[in-house]
């Protein structure tokens, strides 16, 4: 099996780098080009032994994958590089947010079978969620969900839900990275160097991160269990509900939602 990333970025090395980690893909099999960062290229062949060229005839040959992870505003570009090369039995699974699967077939001018993959960065430790929306002619989808597996959970939808699902889980751990951001903050403001404010963030984020690996009660009762009776818990919850915080979530995930939603009429 031949797969060829065109981009060779967070996401995309994100994925290639979760692929070879679980083992499910061997780095010869892996295909990496890039446009400004070639030196991040060839140091990702020094760390996992897949393969660096900027030859386009030569990564599109044979390529049963090309994994489009441009930005999607340097997808035109990136299409021109491959147009000339494209075999017609090469499916293109493109991780670009809001490009829709109709305007990757119409960019390359061609009918072959496409996928739309929402990934997120923590790909890098095999715990992505993938959404993945399938053209119709894409035959043994089993396959990709087999290899996209290995760093995620899928989670097939139709493609008009790639929207919310890039929202909530492609951004999603922007949202909360930014909002361990003023906790750590909150605790400098509390009396804590910069230094243990981030080490404390960091090992609380991870502990009740660890906590949901291995305890299935919901969210409500971890933080119950947490809650004694008039006790600090009680006091820090009450204050923090004055606040509308699932209202600033909701709006917060609405504005990637819509972002995605323009960047499919481009
Ligand atoms: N960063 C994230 O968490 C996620 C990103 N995505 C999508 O992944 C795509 C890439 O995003 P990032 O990795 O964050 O961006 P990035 O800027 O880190 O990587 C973009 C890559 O595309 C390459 N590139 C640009 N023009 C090229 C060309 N003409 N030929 C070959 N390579 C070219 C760049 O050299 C770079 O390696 C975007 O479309 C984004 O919507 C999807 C899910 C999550
Ligand atoms: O911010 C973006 O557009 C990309 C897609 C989801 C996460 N990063």
């Amino acid at each position: 099996m031949k797969i060829v990333f065109y981009g060779a970025g967070n996401m995309a090395s994100a994925i290639f780098t979760g692929m070879i980690h679980k083992g499910i893909v061997d780095a010869k099999n892996i295909y990496i080009t890039s446009k400004s960062n070639r030196v991040a290229a060839m140091a990702f062949k020094e760390s996992l032994g897949l393969n660096v060229s900027y030859n386009d005839k030569e990564l599109c040959e044979d390529a049963d994958y090309i994994v489009l992870a441009s930005k999607p505003q340097n997808f035109t570009d990136v299409a021109e590089r491959i147009k000339a090369h494209l075999s017609k039995k090469t499916k293109l699974i493109s991780i670009m947010a809001g490009i829709r699967i109709d305007t990757v077939l119409e960019v390359f001018g061609t009918a072959n079978p496409v996928a739309r993959i929402m990934p997120n960065t923590n790909a890098m430790v095999q715990h992505s969620v993938n959404g993945i929306a399938f053209s119709d002619n894409f035959e043994d989808k089993d396959e990709l969900i087999h290899l996209m597996a290995s760093f995620g959970k899928n989670v097939v939808v139709e493609e008009d839900g790639m929207d919310n699902i890039t929202a909530a889980t492609g951004s999603g751990p922007a949202f909360l990275y930014y909002i361990y951001e003023q906790y750590a903050n909150s605790l400098i403001e509390l009396g804590f160097s910069e230094e243990d404010a981030q080490a404390l963030t960091r090992e609380l984020v991870i502990g009740t991160g660890k906590t949901l690996l291995e305890r299935d009660e919901s969210f409500e009762q971890l933080r119950k269990d947490i809650t004694s009776k008039a006790g600090t818990t009680e006091a820090g919850l009450d204050t923090l509900s004055e606040f509308k915080l699932q209202e600033m979530i909701f709006k917060t995930l609405g504005s990637a939602r819509d972002r995605s939603k323009k960047l499919s009429e481009q």
